[in-house]
């Protein structure tokens, strides 16, 4: 059984529809980004996913559950919209308090302690939430969400509004969070690069369809041909060596003029291959790389540009 289960899901507002037939699935365990541009429905799935809003058309499950009506299965569950759920009246210890009593969490303090000391909030831990930064709002939030050990959380924009040393804190709690708690989590991201980091698996939604839903390595690998870029530690060599490279059976073709022999192999397994031919040819190699594309990249492709502009 996946932890979150999507098949043939639609839903309109007002007559437009939102989402069109919409499935895909997450894995127990799995870090999962949810992509697509401003609008598309994300924000919609998770609220249905979450049994707060009625879906058109189509099945979800959340741990095997129906949400809407069943409070034992959402005390499984966790979720950060983008108001973190903080009162800034409250100080943080007093605002994870409060969330402890309401999902009566055991052991409260030795819990509010530890989630505060991994979200680096400790020394704050008496301060009035109203006096935080975005940042630590953010923390706060996370740590408020998975504060009653949660299988899944949802995080819906996690990193928005925040510099880039925050989402870099941001991205690397999810991280050790859902190592150390063994959490699947569900992530709504526009932040690609951080989706291209800590994502496991993603699926793209746009137009109202899930228009690409494969692992992250997936995606970025299968773009066609593979292409290899190698350095000689002399670059005067390069048009040299070019001449033998593309006598080479597992070759289609070669570029000198970018300062690199950008090969294109026709076999993905053969970049040892190559580097051994020109070993033996006596060249000698500065660095190989194997090129593969950004997720943003891969994005833009399957989202209108226009659409795209996140
Ligand atoms: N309750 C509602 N009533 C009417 N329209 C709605 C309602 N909720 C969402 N919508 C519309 O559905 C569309 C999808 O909204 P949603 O918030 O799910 O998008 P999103 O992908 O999360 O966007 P963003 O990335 O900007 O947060 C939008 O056009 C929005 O105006």
């Amino acid at each position: 059984m996946n932890a979150v289960e999507v098949r043939g899901l639609s839903r309109s507002f007002d007559g437009r529809e939102i989402l069109r037939d919409v499935s895909f699935s997450v894995g127990h365990g799995e870090i999962f980004g949810y992509l697509g541009p401003n609008g598309a429905g994300k924000t919609t799935t998770i609220r249905i996913l979450l049994g707060l809003l009625a879906p058109g058309a189509g099945m979800v499950r959340v741990l095997g559950e129906d949400l809407t009506s069943n409070d034992e299965a959402r005390r499984r569950v966790g979720v950060l919209f983008e108001n973190n759920g903080l009162s800034d009246r409250l100080s943080a210890a007093d605002n994870l308090a409060y969330y402890a009593g309401l999902y009566d969490v055991e052991a409260p303090k030795e819990r509010i302690d530890e989630l505060l000391t991994i979200v680096g909030l400790a020394d704050r831990r008496d301060d009035l939430v109203g006096t935080f930064s975005t940042g630590m709002k953010r923390k706060l939030g996370i740590a408020r969400a998975i504060l009653h050990r949660p299988e899944i959380v949802f995080l819906d924009e996690p990193s928005s509004g925040l510099d880039p040393g925050a989402q870099r804190m941001v991205r690397d709690l999810i991280l050790d969070l859902s190592r150390r708690e063994e959490m699947t989590v569900f992530l709504n991201s526009h932040h690609l690069d951080e989706v291209q980091r800590i994502c496991s698996t993603v699926a793209i939604l746009a137009g109202g369809r899930i228009r690409a839903f494969d692992s992250v390595a997936n995606l970025t690998r299968a773009s066609g041909r593979p292409t290899v870029t190698v350095t000689l530690t002399d670059p005067g060599e390069h048009a040299r060596a070019r001449d033998i490279i593309v006598s080479l059976p597992y070759v289609a073709e070669c570029d000198a003029d970018s300062g690199a022999l950008l090969c294109t192999l026709t076999d993905p397994g053969a970049t040892p291959d190559l580097v051994e031919a020109l070993v033996r040819a006596g060249f000698r190699i500065e660095e190989v790389r194997r090129s593969s594309r950004s997720l943003e990249e891969i994005y833009l492709e399957y989202v209108n540009p226009a659409e795209g502009r996140v």
